[in-house]
C-alpha cells in the first residue's frame, strides 16, 4: 500500500466507547463493587447517568460527579481495570493497529475519561502520553478514588472544546467518538470534521450531527484511501434476507460486520429490481424467482445464497455469466423431506386424510376398507439423489420393497432395485414417490400418461417441484378414483405469503394430503441451513474459495501470507496468459495461482507478494474479457 499522498489531518480520537467497546468508569465500578449486593444496582446507575451525559441530555460536569460519587473505587482497582480495557479495544481499531503505530504523531486521544486507564491501553498502539489528553482521578489518603482533579479543564462542562483550544493543532482536525462532546468540538469551529463512531454504541442525537458515520474504523481509513488491513470495509457489504430464513443467517451475517435487511415473505420481479441496488449478498428460499431481469438490475451483487436445496429459481447461467456466485445448502433438509414422506405414505395408507376430518365432525367411521400396511408393498423412487436415496434406506427398514428410476447412473443401496424406465417404475410401485429436481425439462414429467401408467389404488407423492407433475392430470386420476391417494407439498404457483390464500384443483379431493412446501420446514433443517449458507458465502468473499458453487468452477486455495487476486473472465483463450503478462510486466511475483473454467467462465486465484504497484490492480481491471475482479487481503 502506498503512503497517502497528503499529510494526515490531525485525528482526535474519543477513548470510551469509541477508541474500546466500553465505558471505563462503568468497567471500573463492575470491578469496585465485586461480589457486593448492590453491584448491578449502581452499575446500573452509573450506565445510566454515562449515557445521559453521552447523549448530551445532562451536561457533562454533572454526569462525572454524580458518577464518581457512587464509584465507590480504589487505587488498587486500576490496575485490572487497565488489564480488561486491553481486552476490550474496538474490534476494528485492534485490527488496524498497524495504522496507528505509523500515524501516532498524527492522532490524539482526548477524551473525558481519566488519563490512569487511557494512558496504559492506547499505548500498546504506540500514542504517546503526550497524545493523550484525559482527566485524572483525585484520591485521599487510604487510595480511595474521591473524585477528578479539578484544575483539569475535561473536568468542564465544555471541556473537550477548551482542550482542543490549548492543543491549537497546526492543520486539519478530525474528530472521531461516540458522544455529544465529540461533536461539540466541530461545533466550537476547531475540527473540520466530526465522524460519529457507532461500532460501539450508536446515539441518535449524535449520528444526527456527523458528518459521516463510521460503523467501523475500516470505514474511515477506506474513504480516506489511507492504509488498511481489510481489503474492503465489511459495513459496506450489504444483505437482503428473503422469505424469512432462520434468524441465525441474519445473526452470522451482522456477526461479520454486514448490513442486514429482512424482508419477511417474497418478492416479485418487479419488487425485487427495485430492492436489489447496492446489495451485495441476496439470501432466498424457494419461491423468490431471480431472473435475468432481477440480475440485469443487480449493479453490486456478489453472491446468491439459496437457504434451501432447489436452485431451479434462480437464472444460474445468467448469474455465472455476471460474475455472481451461487451457494445453496444441498442436504441441510434431507432427513426432514425424507421423514415427512415416510409418513405420509403411511398417513395415505391408512386413509387417515378422510378420517381425521370425520372425527372433529363427530363422525365415527370405523373400517379397514382401502386401508394397508406398508410392510411388503413397492416403493418406487423417482429421483435417487439425495433425498431419494436416503428415502431408500429408511423405507426398506420398514419393510418397502424399493425400485428407483434415474436419468445419471446412482449407487444402488441396500436391496433397492434399479429400473431402466420410469414407465418399469410405474407399472410395478404401490407406492410413486417423486423426488427430481426442478431443471425446466421436468416441468409436467408426471401427466396423464405417466399417471395411467401407474397400477389402479397406487399412491402419488410429490415432495418435489410443483410444475414436475401436470396438476389438473392428477386431479383427474384422483377424481375418476384410478389413483388411491396423493400427497402434494409442492405446486406450480405458491402464494407469497402466509396471508395470500391458496388455490388448486386438488382441493376437496379424498385421501389427498396438501401441505404449505413444508418439506424442508423443520427447525433442525432451517437451523443447519442458516449456517451452512452464511459460512459458504462468506468464506467465498473472503477467501475466494467457490467449494460447492453451484454455478462457479470449485475453487479452494489455501490461505496464506499474501494478497490474493480473484479473477472471473469469460472463458476464452488466453486470459490467464494476459494476467500473467501484466503481473510480469509489474515485476509481481506470483506466490500460488490456480484457474479452473467451465463452459462459460474462467475462475482464477492468484496469490502474490504483498508489496507491489497499484498500477498493477487497475491493469489487471482493464484486461479483456474481465467479468469481475477484486482483491482479498
Ligand atoms: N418439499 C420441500 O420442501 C423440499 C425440500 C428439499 C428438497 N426439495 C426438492 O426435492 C428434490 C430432490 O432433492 P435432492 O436434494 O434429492 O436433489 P438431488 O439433486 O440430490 O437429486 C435429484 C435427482 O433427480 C434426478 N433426476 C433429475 N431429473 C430426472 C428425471 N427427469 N428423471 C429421473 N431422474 C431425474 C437427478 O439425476 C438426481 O439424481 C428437488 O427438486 C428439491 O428441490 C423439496
Ligand atoms: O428446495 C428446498 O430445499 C425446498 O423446496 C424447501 O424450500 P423452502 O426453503 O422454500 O421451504
Amino acid at each position: 500500500m502506498p503512503d497517502p499522498a497528503a499529510p494526515l489531518p490531525y485525528l482526535v480520537f474519543d477513548f470510551d466507547s469509541t477508541f474500546t467497546q466500553v465505558e471505563g468508569l462503568d468497567e471500573l465500578a463492575e470491578i469496585a463493587l465485586h461480589g457486593l449486593p448492590n453491584q448491578a444496582e449502581v452499575v446500573g446507575q452509573i450506565r445510566a447517568l454515562t449515557d445521559r451525559g453521552m447523549s448530551g441530555e445532562l451536561n457533562f460536569q454533572d454526569s462525572l460527579a454524580q458518577r464518581l460519587a457512587i464509584l465507590g473505587a480504589h487505587r488498587r482497582h486500576l490496575e485490572p481495570l487497565v488489564e480488561r480495557l486491553k481486552g476490550k479495544v474496538s474490534e476494528s481499531i485492534r485490527r488496524n493497529g498497524d495504522f496507528f503505530r505509523q500515524f501516532a504523531d498524527r492522532i490524539y486521544v482526548v477524551s473525558s475519561g481519566f488519563r490512569e486507564f487511557i494512558e496504559p491501553v492506547v499505548a500498546e498502539f504506540g500514542i504517546v502520553p503526550s497524545h493523550v489528553l484525559a482527566n485524572t482521578f483525585t484520591f485521599d489518603a487510604d487510595g480511595r478514588i474521591t473524585g477528578a482533579d479539578q484544575t483539569n479543564v475535561l473536568s468542564r462542562n465544555g471541556g473537550k472544546i477548551l482542550q482542543l483550544k490549548a492543543l491549537d493543532l497546526p492543520g486539519p482536525v478530525y474528530v472521531l467518538g461516540d458522544g455529544y462532546t465529540d461533536y461539540q468540538i466541530r461545533e466550537a469551529g476547531l475540527a473540520n470534521r466530526f465522524y460519529a463512531y457507532t461500532e460501539n454504541v450508536s446515539r441518535p442525537s449524535v449520528v444526527a450531527q456527523a458528518d459521516e458515520v463510521l460503523p467501523t474504523f475500516d470505514e474511515f481509513l477506506y474513504q480516506l484511501k489511507l492504509p488498511m488491513t481489510l481489503s474492503y470495509p465489511k459495513n459496506r457489504i450489504k444483505v437482503l434476507l428473503l422469505e424469512n430464513p432462520d434468524a441465525r443467517a441474519a445473526e452470522l451475517f451482522r456477526a461479520e460486520g454486514y448490513q442486514v435487511e429482512e424482508v419477511r415473505g417474497g418478492l416479485d420481479e418487479d419488487e425485487l429490481i427495485e430492492r436489489i441496488e447496492g446489495v451485495s449478498i441476496l439470501g432466498i428460499r424457494s419461491k423468490t424467482q431471480v431472473t435475468e431481469r432481477v440480475l440485469a438490475a443487480a449493479n453490486r451483487l456478489i453472491s446468491i445464497g439459496a437457504f434451501c436445496i432447489g436452485t431451479n429459481q434462480i437464472a444460474l447461467d445468467e448469474a455465472m455469466s455476471r460474475g455472481i456466485a451461487v451457494f445453496n445448502a444441498p442436504f441441510s433438509n434431507t432427513r426432514s423431506v425424507v421423514e415427512l414422506t415416510l409418513g405420509e405414505i403411511i398417513v395415505l395408507a391408512r386413509r387417515i386424510p378422510e378420517k381425521n376430518p370425520k372425527m372433529h365432525q363427530g363422525t365415527w367411521d370405523k373400517s379397514a376398507s382401502g386401508a394397508f400396511e406398508i410392510r411388503g408393498k413397492t416403493l418406487g423412487i423417482v429421483g435417487y439423489g439425495n433425498i431419494g436415496s436416503q428415502l431408500s434406506v429408511v423405507s426398506e427398514a420398514l419393510g418397502l420393497k424399493v425400485l428407483y428410476y434415474d436419468i445419471a447412473e446412482k449407487l444402488q443401496l441396500g436391496n433397492a432395485v434399479k429400473c431402466k424406465t420410469l414407465e418399469e417404475l410405474l407399472k410395478q410401485s404401490d407406492i410413486v414417490t417423486l423426488h427430481i429436481d426442478g431443471r425446466p425439462d421436468n416441468k409436467n414429467f408426471i401427466g396423464s400418461k405417466e399417471l395411467a401408467q401407474m397400477k389402479p389404488g397406487a399412491l402419488l407423492l410429490n415432495n418435489a417441484r410443483g410444475h414436475v407433475v401436470d396438476v389438473p392430470a392428477l386431479a383427474a386420476a384422483l377424481r375418476s378414483g384410478h389413483l388411491g391417494g396423493a400427497a402434494v407439498d409442492v405446486f406450480p404457483y405458491e402464494p407469497k405469503t402466509n396471508d395470500e390464500p391458496f388455490e388448486t384443483e386438488l382441493r376437496g379431493l379424498p385421501n389427498v394430503i396438501l401441505t404449505p412446501h413444508i418439506g424442508g420446514s423443520t427447525a433442525e433443517a432451517q437451523r443447519n441451513i442458516a449456517e451452512f449458507v452464511p459460512e459458504r458465502i462468506m468464506q467465498y468473499i473472503n477467501t475466494g474459495n467457490t467449494q460447492q458453487s453451484v454455478n462457479f468452477p470449485n475453487i479452494q486455495l489455501p490461505l496464506q501470507q499474501a494478497h490474493r487476486l480473484i479473477h472471473i473472465h469469460a472463458n476464452v483463450p488466453g486470459v490467464l496468459a494476459k494476467i500473467n503478462n501484466v503481473l510480469a510486466a509489474h515485476h509481481v511475483n506470483i506466490l500460488g495461482q490456480y484457474l479452473k473454467t467451465n463452459e462459460q467462465i474462467g475462475y482464477v486465484i492468484t496469490d502474490i507478494n504483498k508489496e507491489y504497484d497499484q498500477d498493477v490492480i487497475q491493469a489487471l481491471r482493464e484486461v479483456e474479457h474481465t467479468i469481475k475482479f477484486r482483491v482479498l487481503y
